[in-house]
């Protein structure tokens, strides 16, 4: 009845046979074992529990099997039915966010049994009360599944992992099964039903949430009247939360907002109704729109990787190694021309030990700068900054709006990248020797600094545009993605017979784990466009028993 934290209900009930003094709070449901002598011992497991309230997926009334059968005149035990006798001890069962290794969350329960129905009841709608004042919760959801993303098993892992979890917190959805590439896209551009749902979930990998952000974004543009073929537009935020149901074959951005690949931890972050803003770079190739990114825009390594690794996608995510070995033995370069706006007058650089972690300050920080700048429109933050243009030859120019964490790098292309701080960190890697690329590469897999290494530069940016150097003219531009990939073959040939001495001109920009199809590219960053189910990855709870009020 108090916004204070006092308690709204203190009883004794029993959990798995022992006393316990049970309480609720509006934020913390807690049970704490009700001991005769107050002599500490040892060897007893925890005697006391907390739970948020805020961490609570559902509670159920069920009457103790045991306590309703009483014996007859005969001796027998018959079963008792409800309401004959008014004093049947009754259970209720909490379901609740549990915290395993490395970020994984489960479902735990814990059941109560109460000395009375009424006061079970009373438990069962005070709880369910709190439960329904969370408003962040969703109560209606859209689900797109790609049955082919990773190893092919979305559908299997929606059905027999998550869908269970989603009917017990009382979720309702809308599934969709896609049937092609971009299915779930046109349909959320122009089908569907937006105004029903409280959120979108997309069980697939990084290629499916990047379909559902650009229906998303698009949508919502439109619907502002915004023209996205117009770099310098502010667009309009998006309002419907994203979840991501891992199924894919890098599932980085799952991995960089939760901290873990795993369907069931998902789950329960979309459940609790988890908010996580996300940066987003609009890509433009002379003023009209190409693409959405939220992770990595990479040229010249991780584009020639990608394609590559397109045409083997039988081989499922193992393909990326396959590839990856592959062009880095290829050992190509690239020319061009980078050009970009550095970040003024944010907190955080990307060379910093601290990590964008839950409730992140410089992203608090940095987003209420963006958000200051869109409003007040005399003062243009990229008037304010200065261009800088770097021209070379390079192995990788590659742009992380987030860590771009993952299984196979688990700190990630830039491990201090910010999630929502409104800038993306540009990384230079200059042409180099196959032994210092290495160097490079493995230190993204231990704990040495990548940056660290003078072929390697690292710059935090709203704003870069590139040029390859052999691109002069709008026709040259134009090269699509057929005399790219035919460009790329001649110039493997040529590769193989040295003395040629003919290095392939161009790459291809890896978007998302898309291949665009100009080199010529604007990049902007869009501070917190979309939000996530997610509340980026929590820092480990060392001192957990101080933060628990029963120890104190
Ligand atoms: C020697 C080991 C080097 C390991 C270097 C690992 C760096 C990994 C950084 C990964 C950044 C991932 C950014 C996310 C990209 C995704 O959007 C995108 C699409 O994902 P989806 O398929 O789930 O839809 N994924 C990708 O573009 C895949 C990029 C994966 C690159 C793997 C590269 C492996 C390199 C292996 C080099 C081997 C050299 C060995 C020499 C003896
Ligand atoms: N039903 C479908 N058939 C074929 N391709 C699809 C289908 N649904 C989605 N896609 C496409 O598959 C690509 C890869 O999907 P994704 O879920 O990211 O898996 P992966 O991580 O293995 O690449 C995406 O670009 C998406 O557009
Ligand atoms: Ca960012």
């Amino acid at each position: 009845m108090d916004r204070l934290g006092r308690l709204l209900l203190l009883s004794e009930l029993r959990v798995r046979n022992a006393a316990y003094d049970v309480s609720l709070s509006r934020s913390l449901l807690s049970w704490k074992r009700r001991v005769s002598s107050p002599v500490y011992h040892p060897f007893r497991p925890s005697m006391c529990h907390s739970v948020p309230v805020s961490e609570i997926i559902s509670v159920r009334e069920e009457e103790e099997e045991n306590v309703s059968k009483q014996i007859d005149d005969e001796g027998s035990w018959k079963k008792i039915r409800e309401g004959e006798r008014k004093d049947c001890r009754q259970t209720f069962t909490v379901s609740y966010v549990e915290r395993c290794r490395q970020h994984r969350w489960r479902c735990a329960e814990v059941t109560f049994t109460c000395p009375d129905r009424v006061l079970c009841q009373s438990w069962v709608s005070s709880i369910r009360e709190q439960l329904a004042s969370i408003t962040s919760r969703p109560k209606h959801l859209l689900i797109y599944i790609n049955p082919y993303g990773g190893k092919r098993q979305g559908k299997r892992i929606y059905e027999q992992k998550v869908a269970p979890l989603f009917a017990h917190a009382g979720i309702l959805t809308h599934v969709i099964i896609t049937e092609h590439a971009n299915h779930a896209r046109d349909h959320l551009r122009t089908n569907a039903e937006l105004k029903k749902f409280d959120g979108v979930v997309c069980v697939g990998g990084d290629g499916m949430f990047s379909e559902i952000i650009h229906g998303l974004i698009w949508r919502t543009q439109i619907n502002s009247g915004i023209d996205v073929n117009c770099p310098d537009e502010t667009l309009t935020p998006c309002s419907l939360r994203i979840g991501i149901i891992p199924a894919g074959s890098t599932d980085c951005i799952c991995f960089a907002t939760v901290g873990t690949n795993d369907p069931v931890t998902s789950a329960l972050h979309i459940i609790v109704g988890d908010s996580q803003p996300m940066d987003v770079c609009s890509v433009h190739h002379n003023n009209s729109f190409l693409r959405y990114s939220v992770s990595l825009l990479g040229y010249g390594f991780y584009g020639d990787v990608l394609t590559d690794s397109e045409r083997k996608r039988w081989m499922g995510p193992a393909r990326y190694d396959f590839s990856g070995l592959k062009m880095f033995l290829t050992h190509n370069y690239y020319e061009g021309t980078v050009s970009y706006l550095p970040a003024k007058g944010i907190m955080g650089t990307p060379r910093d030990a601290a990590r964008c972690r839950t409730g992140c300050v410089v992203c608090q920080h940095n987003g209420q700068k963006a958000e200051k700048y869109e409003l007040d429109e005399t003062s243009d933050c990229e008037s304010d900054g200065e261009w800088r243009t770097i021209r070379g030859k390079f192995l990788a120019i590659n742009a992380a709006s987030m860590s771009c964490a993952c299984p196979r790098s688990p700190k990630g292309l830039s491990p201090a990248a910010h999630l929502a701080d409104g800038t993306t960190d540009l990384i230079l890697v200059r042409k180099c020797s196959r032994f210092n690329f290495l160097r490079h590469l493995l230190r993204h897999t231990n704990k040495d600094d990548q940056f660290d290494l003078n072929f390697v530069e690292v710059h935090r940016v709203v704003r870069f545009r590139f040029t390859p150097r052999h691109c002069q003219s709008d026709s040259d531009l134009e090269l699509d993605l057929l005399d790219n990939s035919k460009s790329q073959i001649f110039s493997q040939i040529c590769r193989d017979h040295p003395a040629c001495g003919c290095a392939p001109a161009y790459s291809s920009w890896n978007c998302d784990g898309d291949i665009l199809t100009h080199m010529a590219i604007d990049v902007r960053v869009h501070c917190q466009l979309i939000k996530l189910f997610a509340r980026g990855i929590e820092k480990p709870q060392v001192f957990e028993d101080l933060s628990n009020p029963c120890a104190l």
